[in-house]
């Protein structure tokens, strides 16, 4: 495992930790939770009309762990046992702690994910989330609110990329759609819910 680059140090960190899982265990892994995990589709409704998100996911963590997105307050699943090995293993890489995560399944290069932010009120002011990638790779495009400054990261197999301090409220991030032949991708974002609701 190699140690963290920083990506981003002004108004906010995004730190790359590249093949922060070996590739003797990402295959497996990534087969893995697409075959266990209970992924679905959901629907959010734009101009009053109900579109499919472009992409599967599903969200697991504690009791309590409620998170709304896409419109819908998401009860968590209880815990996977894959998912909750990877938790340990950040946690004790980071040091920090989670209680839940979000996961998301990119099925081809046409799945994707719109510019956001993670600034829910239930992360918190200046959440930490610890995001982890398997199978093909993404682009994660990163852009500042004010300025417009804009970074593309090339997401791969085995990746974690940490995002802390003022990240969310000064920057927003996407997945955009890619036209390269590509293959499935799993993400996983270990956050905490600080104020269940
Ligand atoms: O798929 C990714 O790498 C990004 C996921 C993401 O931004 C999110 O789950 O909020
Ligand atoms: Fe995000």
């Amino acid at each position: 495992m190699s140690s963290a680059i920083r990506l981003i140090a002004e108004d906010g960190e995004l730190d790359l930790v590249e093949g922060f899982l070996p590739p003797a265990e990402c295959a497996g892994l990534g087969s893995r939770l697409l075959g266990e995990l209970a992924w679905h589709g959901e629907e959010i409704a734009i101009f009053g009309r109900r579109m499919a998100v472009p992409r599967l996911l599903c969200w697991y963590g504690d009791p309590g762990a409620v998170y709304r997105y896409s419109g819908v307050s998401h009860e968590p699943l209880p815990w996977d046992a894959a998912l909750a090995g990877l938790r340990d293993r950040i946690e004790a890489f980071t040091g920090r702690s989670f209680n839940a995560v979000l996961c998301n399944r990119y099925r081809t290069g046409k799945d994707s994910m719109g510019w956001h932010a993670d600034d829910e009120p239930e992360l918190g002011e200046r959440p930490f989330i610890a995001s982890l990638s398997l199978g093909a790779e993404r682009t994660f495009r990163i852009r500042h609110r004010r300025t417009g400054k804009t970074l593309d990261v090339p997401l791969r197999d085995g990746d974690l990329l940490l995002m802390g301090g003022a990240l969310q409220s000064c920057w927003k991030h996407c997945i955009p759609k890619t036209a390269k032949a590509c293959g499935e991708r799993v993400n996983l974002t270990f956050r905490r819910i600080v104020q269940p609701g």
